[in-house]
C-alpha cells in the first residue's frame, strides 16, 4: 500500500507535451483510472510513476520517498519501487504451468519477510478444520466422483481454498484419512483436541523466549513483528500462491498449461501472478482490452472485488468510459497531456469541470446546445435551439453570476501568469501542441462543415449541457412549458429506449427507461428535468453552474 503524490510532472519529446505540469495525489489503497482519448497522455503518466518512463522534471514521491526527482537527479528504478505490472499483452510462459507461472517470480525475491510461524500456522489450521466436522463431511461429499470414490485433489482444492492453508497443510488433513471413518465426528474430535495441546505447548515455548504470535501467526518480538531479509521458503511460496489463485479464482487450474486455458483464465492468472509478490503500487494498462465484452463485464467486477480484498493502491488506464467509471474511486481525466478532472466518477459525471469532460464521459453522450442570455435577479433568459425562450434558475439560490465570472477571469488570469512564469524558466521549450477551447460538436439534422462564420463568443454566451435521462418526455399532446419535438430515431433495448428528437434544426437524444417505442415521425411535448441542466461558459469552456431550465415560449 502507498500514497502516490505527482507534482509538476512534465514529459516532453522534444517541443511536444505528451504530459504537461501534471499535479496528482492518489491516496493510499485507492483505485484510480487515468482516462482520456488516444494520445492524451495517460500511459505516459503511468509508466512515469512506475520508472519505465524518465519524466523531463518534476517531482515523484511514492510513500512519502521521492522515486524521482528532476532537481536532486534522484530516479529509483523501476525494480526497485515495488510495483506491479499488468498490461495489456500479458505473456504467460507457454512452457510452464499456471502454478509456475505465478510462483516462478516469487523464488528470486529477497526482501524483508514477515516471520510466521509455520508449524504453529499449521497446527492452527488443522485444529480448525477437526473441529468443524460438519464441513470436512460437506468437502468428502463434494469431492467424491461418479464411483463414490474420493477425488484426491479436488478434496485438496478444497481444503485449500476453504481453509485458507497450503497444499502441505490439505495434504496432512487428507492423510488422516477421514472419508473413510464410520464416525468421522469421532475421529476429528480426538484430532482437535491432539493439536490443541500441540499448540498450546507450542504457545508456552514461544512465551519462554519472550516472544507471542500475532492473529496471522506473525512472530512479535519486543511489541513488533519479527521480519528478516531472505528468500521465501517453498511452504510461503505455496501460501502466496493459493492466496492470489483464490482471489481471482483459479485455484483449480493449476496442473494446466496456458494454452490450456481461456482468454479469461489467462488474464486471471496474469493477475493473479502480477499480484503474488505483494507490490504496493499496482500499474494496469487497458488490462481488459483483449477480452469480450461479457468477459470483460465479468472481469471488471472481479478487478472491484480484488481491490477490496487485496487493499492495494491501484492505478489503470483506460479510455473505455464505462469501465473508469464503474472502477475506479477516483477518474483522472486528461487531454492533450493536460490534467481536465480529478474527481470521483458521479463527481465528474454529474459536476463536470468543463465542456470536454461533459462530452467525453457519459453514454449516449450528453446533449450541448448553445444559448445567449441576460442575467435577471440570479435568472438567465435565454434564446436557444432557434428561437426558443428559456429560463436557467441555477440549484444554489444564492449563486452570483458576477462574482461567478470575476472567479472564472481570476482563475484563467492565473493560469496565464503561472504559464509565463514557467516560459521565465530556465531551459523552457515552446509546447508544440498548443492547448485549444474543445470544439464540442453540436448534433443537427444536417451534415457536413459548417458555413456560418460564428462569431467569438462572449460572456453572455453559454453552452447548455443536458443529458439524455435529463430530457422528459411529458405528453403527445401540447402541453404550456414544454418543447415540441419530432421522433427522428428510436432505440429500444429492453432495460431502457434511446431516441434522437428533432426540434428545428436540431437533435437531443433522450434516455428513458422501458420500452415504450414512439412511432418515427410523431409528435412527443418535452421539457427537463429539474435541476439536471449544467451551464457552460462557451468563452472559455467551464462549467458555470448546474441548474434548472424551463421554457418559456
Ligand atoms: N517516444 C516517443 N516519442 C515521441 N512521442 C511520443 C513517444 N511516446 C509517446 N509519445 C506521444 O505522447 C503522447 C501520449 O502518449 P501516450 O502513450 O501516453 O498516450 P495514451 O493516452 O496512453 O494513448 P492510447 O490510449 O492511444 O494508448 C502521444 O501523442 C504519443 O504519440
Amino acid at each position: 500500500m502507498a500514497e502516490i503524490i505527482l507534482e509538476n510532472i512534465v514529459k516532453r519529446f522534444d517541443k511536444f507535451y505528451a504530459v504537461d505540469n501534471l499535479n496528482l495525489k492518489i491516496d493510499d489503497g485507492s483505485f484510480v483510472t487515468l482516462l482520456g482519448p488516444s494520445g492524451c497522455g495517460k500511459t505516459t503518466t503511468l509508466r512515469m510513476i512506475a520508472g519505465l518512463e524518465t519524466p523531463t522534471s518534476g517531482r515523484i514521491l511514492l510513500d512519502g520517498e521521492a522515486v524521482f526527482d528532476s532537481e536532486k537527479g534522484i530516479n529509483v528504478p523501476a525494480n526497485k519501487r515495488n510495483v506491479g505490472f499488468l498490461f495489456q499483452n500479458y505473456a504467460l510462459w507457454p512452457n510452464m504451468t499456471v502454478y509456475e507461472n505465478i510462483a516462478f517470480g516469487l523464488s528470486n525475491i529477497k526482501k524483508a519477510v514477515k516471520e510466521v510461524d509455520h508449524e504453529y500456522r499449521q497446527a492452527a489450521k488443522l485444529h480448525q478444520a477437526f473441529s468443524q466436522p460438519e464441513n470436512l463431511k460437506l468437502i468428502f461429499q463434494e469431492s467424491r466422483n461418479k464411483d463414490g470414490k474420493l477425488d484426491q485433489k479436488k478434496a485438496q482444492i478444497m481444503l485449500i481454498d476453504f481453509y485458507e492453508i497450503s497444499l502441505n497443510d490439505a495434504k496432512k488433513i487428507l492423510s488422516f484419512n477421514l472419508q473413510a471413518e464410520a464416525d468421522l465426528s469421532a475421529k476429528a474430535a480426538g484430532l482437535a483436541a491432539e493439536y490443541a495441546e500441540i499448540l498450546n505447548k507450542l504457545k508456552a515455548m514461544h512465551k519462554l523466549s519472550g516472544r507471542e504470535l500475532n492473529e496471522k501467526f506473525e512472530i512479535i518480538e519486543q511489541g513488533k513483528v519479527k521480519k528478516t531479509v531472505r528468500k521465501l521458503t517453498k511452504e510461503e511460496i505455496d501460501l502466496r500462491v493459493r492466496a492470489v489463485s483464490r482471489i481471482v479464482k483459479i485455484g483449480m487450474f493449476m496442473d494446466r498449461y496456458p494454452n490450456e486455458l481461456s482468454g479469461g483464465q489467462q488474464q486471471r492468472v496474469a493477475i493473479a501472478r502480477t499480484l503474488a509478490p505483494k507490490p504496493s503500487v499496482l500499474f494496469m494498462d487497458e488490462p481488459l482490452s483483449n477480452l469480450d465484452a461479457k468477459l470483460r463485464l465479468e472481469m471488471r467486477s472481479e478487478l472491484q472485488r480484488l481491490h477490496f480484498e487485496t487493499e492495494s493502491t491501484i492505478i489503470y488506464v483506460t479510455h473505455d468510459q464505462m469501465e473508469a467509471m464503474t472502477l475506479a474511486n477516483k477518474i483522472c481525466l486528461m487531454e492533450n497531456g493536460v490534467l481536465q478532472q480529478y474527481a470521483e466518477p458521479l463527481r465528474i459525471y454529474n459536476h463536470p469541470a468543463n465542456i470536454f469532460v461533459a462530452d467525453f464521459v457519459g453514454n449516449p453522450s450528453i446533449n450541448l446546445v448553445e444559448a445567449a442570455g441576460t442575467e435577471t435577479a440570479g435568472k438567465l433568459t435565454m434564446t436557444a435551439l432557434t428561437d426558443c425562450k428559456l429560463c436557467f434558475t441555477p440549484n444554489d439560490a444564492d449563486f452570483d453570476f458576477t462574482r461567478n465570472l470575476q472567479q472564472r477571469q481570476q482563475i484563467i488570469a492565473d493560469k496565464k501568469a503561472e504559464l509565463q512564469a514557467r516560459q521565465q524558466q530556465r531551459g523552457y521549450v515552446e509546447k508544440a501542441n498548443r492547448d485549444r477551447l474543445f470544439r464540442y460538436q453540436i448534433a443537427k439534422i444536417t451534415v457536413g462543415p459548417e458555413l456560418k462564420e460564428s462569431k467569438p463568443a462572449t460572456d453572455d454566451d453559454y453552452v447548455l449541457g443536458i443529458r439524455p435521462e435529463a430530457v422528459n418526455i411529458v405528453s403527445t399532446e401540447k402541453q404550456a412549458g414544454t418543447l415540441e419535438a419530432e421522433v427522428y430515431s428510436v432505440m429500444p433495448t429492453g432495460m431502457e429506449t434511446t431516441m434522437k428528437l428533432r426540434l428545428g434544426e436540431y437533435l437531443l437524444t433522450a434516455v428513458f427507461f422501458g420500452g415504450v417505442v414512439y412511432p418515427i415521425g410523431s409528435k412527443l411535448y418535452i421539457n427537463f428535468k429539474e435541476r439536471e441542466i449544467k451551464l457552460f461558459s462557451r468563452k472559455d469552456g467551464t462549467l458555470i453552474t448546474g441548474g434548472s431550465l424551463q421554457i418559456l415560449v
